[in-house]
């Protein structure tokens, strides 16, 4: 069965070929900011850390949040209490671009996650180029050499990983790389289900490795901060929700009290 991932997968084979065409880019623009780490940030946070997603649209929800300007939501992010923000550079399915992530990296001073489906260095290079700290890798579209090769040349440029998982099987692959920031992804990329227990499960042996947690996906209320914190959740990654809220302040809010109510 093709799956949305495989689909996505071979859609990026083909715009590959376009960076690799697009290189001469990555000389024009230099990065002289200092990388800002999303693990330091978690380990001298006193909460769940928050990383807010930049997330226009998405194959299971279609359009979300189509015309939001990427430096209004960034600006609000920060302002609201984001400890990161992932944003989507996958144009196919997710209408996203590097040139949001560029802009929101000229507009916050937080640590920013480059979302897409990398499967090659050239995708590393040009997160690096428009400003990412971190990228993720997920374990399901890679075989065990390639995500090492990925992990190795992300961290040699001083990005961090976010080694993305969904199931034990991945998980065991994850802890063989040193990734320090593991993400439980909780939607079933078959079926588009998506539910918190895939945390749950996974949770004991994630913290047992002393790896941070990162619960991904499908994250909207008090309850389910509940859930992912009692099980020992280090961070969550939330689009979606926060995309379509009309009171943006009060969600984030909602979100930060909600932390410390079951934290402290
Ligand atoms: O969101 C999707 O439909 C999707 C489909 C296939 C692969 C990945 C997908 N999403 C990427 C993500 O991981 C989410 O954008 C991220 O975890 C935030 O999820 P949410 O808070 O549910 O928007």
């Amino acid at each position: 069965m093709t799956t949305i991932l495989d689909k996505i997968i071979a859609k990026k084979r083909e715009t590959i070929e376009n960076l690799y065409k697009r290189k001469e880019e990555l000389k024009t623009r230099n990065q002289h900011l200092k990388k800002k780490s999303f693990v330091e940030k978690i380990k001298q946070a006193d909460t769940l850390a928050i990383i807010a997603e930049f997330k226009r649209a998405s194959p299971s929800k279609g359009d979300i949040n189509i015309d939001k300007d990427p430096t209004e939501q960034a600006k609000m992010y920060e302002l609201y209490g984001a400890d990161a923000i992932s944003v989507l550079t996958d144009t196919p399915f997710f209408k996203g671009t590097y040139e949001d992530l560029a802009k929101v990296r000229e507009t916050v001073n937080l640590p920013i996650l480059c979302k897409d489906f990398i499967i090659d260095k050239i995708q590393i290079d040009f997160a690096k180029h428009f400003g990412a700290d971190l990228v993720l890798l997920i374990a399901a579209a890679l075989d065990d050499e390639t995500l090492d090769e990925l992990y190795t040349y992300a961290t040699k440029l001083g990005l961090e990983v976010l080694l993305e998982v969904h199931n034990e099987e991945e998980l065991d692959r994850a802890l063989k790389t040193d990734a320090q920031l593991i993400g439980v992804n909780n939607r079933n990329l078959k079926t588009f289900e998506v539910t918190l227990e895939t945390t749950e499960k996974l949770a004991r042996k994630i913290k047992e490795s002393g790896r941070y947690m990162v619960s991904e996906s499908g994250i909207s209320t008090f309850e389910d901060i509940v859930k992912v914190t009692s099980c020992g959740a280090n961070a969550i990654l939330v689009g979606e929700t926060f995309m379509k809220a009309s009171d943006l302040e009060s969600k984030m809010k909602e979100m930060k009290v909600a932390v410390k109510a079951e934290i402290k």
